[in-house]
């Protein structure tokens, strides 16, 4: 068994026991995991990953599209398949991978995601992406102090979201943990806990805004 959790595992044909997640990563390499609804994606997504991809020198950036943010109402989420197009018209570059494995894992939980994934690519030095309302936020996530030190984050800038961020109880709780922006390209390989805060420049984009115009339109 891979995981001894909640998540249920797909089996691949002839492996079995193995995960299907509809790529492949060697030992050493470094990757980005950056989870999101897309509801719907924007170019602040590409932002954020192409910013990631360059700081941290990335091989790959996976954009994870999320079965079902835990915190927010299913009644406004779109059906996965059009996020996942949506993500991969954003997605530019090299190296951008758009990835459903959260669904062909059962994984609704980010905890239980990076665990499976450590547990599958053992050697690959994974980072979490997030957007800095997302770390205001995060001390609500399933296991959050256990999954700082499951990985190490990198978070980009947002507009408005700084302050609100920077005194997070996350940012509170692991102020120690906390590695100059300068540092970045250290961080997949750093011992855990270890987060950077890459400031601007910013992206105004949101997915609640382009929902809202479409509503109007
Ligand atoms: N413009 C942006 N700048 C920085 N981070 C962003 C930006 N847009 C999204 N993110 C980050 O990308 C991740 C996925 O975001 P998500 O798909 O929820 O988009 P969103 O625009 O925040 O959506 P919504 O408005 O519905 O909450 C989150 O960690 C979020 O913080
Ligand atoms: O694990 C959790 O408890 C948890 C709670 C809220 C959000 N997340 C993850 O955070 C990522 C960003 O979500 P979103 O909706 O802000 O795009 C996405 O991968 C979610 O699954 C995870």
């Amino acid at each position: 068994m891979w995981f001894a959790g909640p998540a249920r595992l797909v089996p691949e044909a002839g492996r079995p026991g193995a995960l299907r997640l509809g790529f492949d990563l060697k030992p050493g390499m470094r990757v980005g995991l950056y989870g999101g609804s897309f509801n719907p994606a924007h170019d602040g997504h590409a932002h954020v990953a192409e910013t990631a991809m360059t700081r941290l020198h990335l091989d790959h950036v996976i954009w994870l599209v999320s079965p079902q943010n835990p915190l927010k109402s299913s009644k406004e989420t779109a059906p996965l398949a059009e996020r996942m197009a949506g993500a991969r018209a954003q997605a530019r570059g090299p190296g951008m991978i758009i990835s459903d494995a959260e669904t062909r894992m059962g994984s609704q939980y980010t905890i239980d995601t990076v665990r499976i994934l450590k547990q599958r690519f053992p050697g690959v030095h994974f980072v979490w992406i997030m957007g800095a309302d997302s770390l205001a936020s995060f001390h609500r996530w399933k296991g959050w102090t256990q999954l700082m030190h499951e990985v190490p984050v990198a978070v980009i800038s947002r507009p408005w979201a700084g302050l609100k961020s920077q005194t997070s109880p996350t940012a509170r709780r692991f102020a120690a943990a906390r590695r100059p922006a300068r540092e970045a390209k250290l961080l997949p390989g750093a011992k855990t806990p270890a987060w950077v805060y890459l400031p601007g420049p910013f992206n105004f984009q949101s997915s609640t805004a382009l929902r809202e115009r479409l509503r109007k339109a």
